[in-house]
């Protein structure tokens, strides 16, 4: 943490607006693939009320013998030795206040980085990013914190034993969570749950739905930001913040509860999201005319409207459906065969590209995954030419709203290649084709990858 950010310089410089606030803008004419930004977290911080080790990360319930407060598993044996002094000099603190609510260890850590007079300066520059703290001010998030964090860590007697403690007040602390809330890059932890790290310079990224880089973060927790496209001089450096397979409905709903924004990006704009059609539903006027007009959100009307026959649908009665159908799809996900039920049934009224239609089609395909890869089961051909169907169907969606590198068009493109170079093994041992046709295919599917 001595040394968090770890720029290729060069790369970009802080601008501000009046829309975006801070943002990162390119400074030379990047190359898809190059890399931007390479960063260590100030800190990682648990989710979900979870408490983690602070060396591995794991699920823990203990904490550290000497401070009574760091969470530390039994097999990690030391921490931070400035903090842990610092903790255990506090000697009426009521360590049993803050070991009950596990939401108060991120913030105090936040305090001791302050604490610190080698990382406060980190601590400073987190002070500068967006907390959007008054639109918090009462809000449900804000009494939670203030029940599970705030409260608990004034009533611990804490604050009384930083330096800075003149400058404590509840509004602070609300402060940090809101600064956290705002900034944090979602982590994976070791069990595959989430965590949340702080990324100073990452953070600073503006968010677009079809953003410019890929975020990668690696098994140390290191940020790599690299360029998905090519990228100008003097253009916004962009980090996609949230699901990209969600409609803009649900897009704009998350980024305005989480982020506090409305996004106004090309493809939140385009009631089309950039022809991927992934919000859109089948005309039912102009589908029996066999027109094939696509039902699209109307903004201005606030109703679905056909874009060939402009035939139009309350937007109450298809937000019904498809909340329906969501809920459904959530009860038979480790089911195939209920899978590929909704699935007809769902295209019969949603465009083929719909998100819930992507959905359960990534459902199937991971089902046939397991399958495929459990030796025991020895699959039937169809099980393969199944999920190769089903990959190259979400490819077609992930082109649209993906354009540049990305990491979920190169997961799809892997299921892609390795089931249909399976199957061509399987067909060639079962002498369905010969050695110059097995060599034929795997030629062809070496193009079609380049293609993608
Ligand atoms: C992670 S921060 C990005 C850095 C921030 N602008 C700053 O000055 O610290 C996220 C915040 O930036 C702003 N922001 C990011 N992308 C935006 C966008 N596309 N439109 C409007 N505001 C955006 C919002 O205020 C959002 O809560």
């Amino acid at each position: 943490m001595d040394d968090v950010g770890d720029t290729f310089n060069q790369t970009f410089k802080i601008e501000r607006n009046e829309t975006l606030g801070r943002h990162v803008v390119a400074t030379k004419n990047l190359k898809a693939g190059e890399s931007i930004l390479l960063e260590h977290p100030l800190l990682i911080i648990a989710s979900n009320n979870e408490s983690r080790c602070v060396n591995c990360f794991k699920l823990t319930e203990n904490h550290c013998k000497s401070c009574k407060i760091t969470p530390l598993c039994g097999k990690c044996q030391q921490h931070n030795q400035l903090e842990c002094e610092k903790l255990s000099s506090m000697r009426d603190l009521q360590t049993a206040e803050l070991v009950k609510y596990n939401e108060t260890y991120g913030i105090i850590k936040c305090l001791l980085i302050k604490e610190n007079a080698k990382t406060e300066k980190y601590f400073e520059q987190f002070m500068e990013a967006e907390s959007h703290l008054e639109q918090r001010r009462n809000t449900v998030i804000w009494r939670e914190h203030q029940r599970n964090i705030v409260e608990p860590i004034i009533k611990s007697g804490f604050i009384n034993y930083l330096r800075f403690a003149s400058i404590i007040n509840e509004d602070f602390l609300q402060l940090l969570c809101a600064l956290v809330d705002v900034n944090a890059f979602e982590i994976r932890a070791p069990d595959g749950h989430t965590m949340r790290g702080i990324y100073l310079q990452g953070a600073l990224l503006s968010h677009d739905c079809t953003a410019n880089t890929v975020v990668s973060i690696d098994d140390y927790y290191c940020m790599k930001i690299y360029a998905n496209q090519d990228i100008k001089c003097g253009q916004i450096i962009t980090n996609c913040y949230i699901n990209v397979l969600w409609g803009t409905e649900e897009r704009r709903r998350v980024l305005w509860e989480s982020k506090y924004f409305h996004c106004t990006c090309l493809r939140c704009s385009d009631p089309t999201e950039l022809n991927s059609h992934i919000s859109s539903l089948l005309c039912p006027k102009c589908s029996k005319r066999e027109l094939s007009g696509y039902l699209v959100k109307d903004a201005n009307i606030g109703n679905y409207r056909c874009l060939t026959c402009h035939y139009q649908k309350s937007a109450d009665e298809i937000d019904k459906y498809l909340k329906m159908m969501e809920m459904q799809i959530l009860k038979v996900q480790g089911n195939t065969s209920q899978l590929d039920e909704i699935l007809t049934s769902l295209i019969k009224r949603l465009h083929p590209h719909h998100y819930l239609i992507v959905d359960v089609k990534q459902n199937i395909a991971s089902l046939l995954r397991s399958i495929i890869n459990d030796v025991t089961l020895c699959p039937e051909i169809q099980v393969y030419t199944r999920k190769i169907e089903l990959c190259q169907s979400i490819l077609k969606v992930l082109k649209h709203i993906l354009p540049g590198i990305s990491r979920l068009k190169a997961i799809t493109m892997y299921e892609l290649a390795s089931t249909q170079a399976e199957y061509r093994r399987l067909v060639y041992q079962k002498k369905m084709i010969d050695k110059l046709e097995l060599k034929v295919s795997v030629v062809t599917l070496c193009k079609k990858l380049n293609q993608f």
